[in-house]
């Protein structure tokens, strides 16, 4: 039993490792990746701590060469869901009663096992399964994970401190209790810290999840839940369930115990969620909280005193890193005439030897994109793009999936501000740039402001200060993180908390005390030491 107030200092964000050739680090994740590749493995579910097996399997590949399997995955159905869904709610009557100080350590362990033992596994796992550079794995599988148990611990303690005044006679508390009911936690495949971050969070706080990841995400995600358990997380606290989201997901939407959902993917993934928790409104004990962090159209706007050299390595950066498979990648570039030669030269040339390869060779600064539908959708742009008189391919537009789903850095010119490639997310590492004359300014804003439906990352570029502070007022609205004078993408969280309006998602920010919060229902308690002795108000009496 708890009795003392701790403190948990206030984290540091985690540090990169080089991995520069002779490093320990290199050497340790060489040798973890050729022993992840040397003989497949088998995923089971985890339910309440134990290994389901179901016999209905898929596999994790490589996505740089498809035809390597890393594992066999087991599949959840209805059955594996609902005893996922009773585990998690008799594992919550003991851990939200456990004190927070010992729930929070499990996830400070875990942080501790990233920075030592277990980084070198989370990185091949996500360089192999998620096709990630070194470096694009690094900051976040190993650094973005390891802040998010720190952090996000740091937030809990600073949420339970804010209590409210206790006056003499009354003594007024506040109590964070946990949601009622069990957290379904639903991730996307493009970063295994969002992974593990989505239900750890619910979980810091007393709450007891059901991890669903994505099928491409599998191989990194397992590991992650193994890594849990190794820090200590009780049984049936987080259940991993892979499967189809459209057969399991729905039976955890129409529990009455369903508490939250923690979700993170496309805004049509989403909406569907919603509408269907919309739907069975009537069936909750309590309002479930819904979180979701959802997809992005993200623009770089220059003005004419922007740095050029500043606006070609922030497209490329935003646009291509991860192969543009992030939701704050850059994609719609809007340029003032005047620069646009000078920043067309600049791209032509740094990318020149930009070409995607084998993740395995640390100096390739691209990889393969997710899978075959992936490679198939992002072609289908190019294609648009390659037969409208509105566009010019001027840098990439190959694809190549003889061995891995590769697709070129493409950059698209076009004429049309509504052009295809402009307004809808394509999630690949495809850019598409809209040149104005330096006297529209205002409509090329206006344009930049409406274009789409989307608010998550946008980046402005000028050096003129009134300029800087017009854009940002100006673009209030387009964009919940906003960068001036930076790439959109690579937030760090604790620094740049993350996240969008709109069409984007609910905004809660992800490693943040926003986020932590909704996972909490607080309950105020007075506890009156004089108790009423009469009903009747002083007012209520005759002089
Ligand atoms: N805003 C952010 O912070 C953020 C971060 C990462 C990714 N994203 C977005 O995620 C998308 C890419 O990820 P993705 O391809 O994995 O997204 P997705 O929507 O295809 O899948 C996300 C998750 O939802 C599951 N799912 C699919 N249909 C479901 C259903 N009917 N019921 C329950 N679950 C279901 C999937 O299996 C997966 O686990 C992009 O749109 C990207 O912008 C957003
Ligand atoms: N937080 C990440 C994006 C996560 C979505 O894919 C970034 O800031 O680039």
């Amino acid at each position: 039993m708890s009795n003392a107030i701790y403190n948990i200092a206030q984290p540091e964000t985690a540090k990169l490792l080089s991995y520069l050739p002779g490093s320990d680090e290199k050497k340790q994740l060489k040798e973890r990746i050729a022993q992840m590749k040397s003989a497949p493995i088998e995923i089971p579910l985890i339910i309440n701590g134990k290994e389901v097996r179901t016999g209905r399997t898929g596999t994790c590949i490589i996505p740089h060469n498809h035809s390597h399997v890393l594992a066999t995955y087991h599949m959840a159905g209805p059955k594996e869901m609902e005893m996922a869904i009773d585990a998690a709610l008799e594992a919550k009557k003991t851990w939200e009663g456990t004190p927070w100080d010992h729930r929070l350590a499990v996830f400070l362990k875990a942080a501790e096992l990233i920075d030592g033992p277990w980084r070198s596994t989370l990185n091949a796992a996500t360089m192999l399964g998620q096709g990630k550079s070194v470096y694009e794995s690094e900051a976040e599988a190993a650094c973005e994970l390891m802040d998010f148990f720190r952090f996000g611990s740091y937030f809990v303690k600073q949420i339970i401190e804010e209590q409210p005044k206790a006056v003499q006679g009354i003594f007024n508390r506040m109590e964070y209790r946990p949601l009622e009911g069990f957290v379904l936690a639903v991730t996307p495949f493009n970063f295994t810290a969002i992974g593990g971050n989505l239900p750890s969070a619910p979980a810091m706080s007393g709450n007891t999840a059901i991890w669903k990841p994505a099928s491409t995400a599998i191989f990194s995600n397992y590991y992650v839940m193994k890594l849990l358990m190794e820090a200590g997380l009780p049984d049936g606290v987080i259940n991993f369930l892979p499967g189809p989201g459209s057969v399991i997901g729905p039976i955890a939407m129409d529990h009455p115990m369903l508490g939250g959902i923690h979700f993170t993917g496309s805004t049509a993934t989403f909406n569907n969620m919603w509408r269907t928790v919309a739907g069975n409104l009537e069936n909750y004990r309590s309002y479930p909280r819904i979180v979701g962090e959802t997809g992005g159209k993200d623009f770089l706007f220059a003005h004419a005193s922007a740095d050029v050299g500043a606006v070609v390595h922030a497209v490329i950066a935003g646009a291509f890193s991860y192969q543009g498979q992030k939701c704050s990648a850059t994609s719609r570039v809007y340029l003032p005439q005047s620069i646009w030669e000078d920043v067309q030269k600049g791209l032509i040339k740094e990318t020149k030897d930009l070409k995607p390869g084998n993740v395995e060779d640390f100096t390739n600064y691209m990889g393969a994109v997710i899978d075959k539908a992936s490679f198939d959708n992002i072609k289908s742009y190019i294609d648009v793009a390659e037969k409208s008189p509105e566009a010019q391919i001027i840098i990439g537009g190959g694809c190549n999936d003889d061995v891995g789903y590769f697709v070129d850095p493409t950059v698209i010119v076009t004429t049309n501000p509504h052009f295809k490639t402009m307004e809808e997310e394509i999630f690949g590492p495809v850019v598409t740039i809209y040149v104005y004359a330096d006297d529209d300014f205002e409509e090329a804003l206006d344009l930049c402001e409406s274009t789409s439906p989307y608010a998550l990352t946008g980046a402005v570029f000028a050096r003129d200060r009134l300029v800087i502070a017009d854009l940002e007022k100006r673009l209030t609205y387009a964009a919940g993180n906003f960068y001036i004078n930076d790439k959109t993408t690579g937030a760090y969280v604790g620094l740049q908390p993350f996240g969008g309006s709109r069409a984007s998602g609910t905004n809660e920010k992800v490693g943040s005390k926003h986020n932590t919060s909704r996972w909490m229902i607080p309950r105020s308690i007075k506890e009156n030491f004089n108790p009423p002795k009469d009903y009747r108000l002083p007012l209520m009496q005759e002089s």
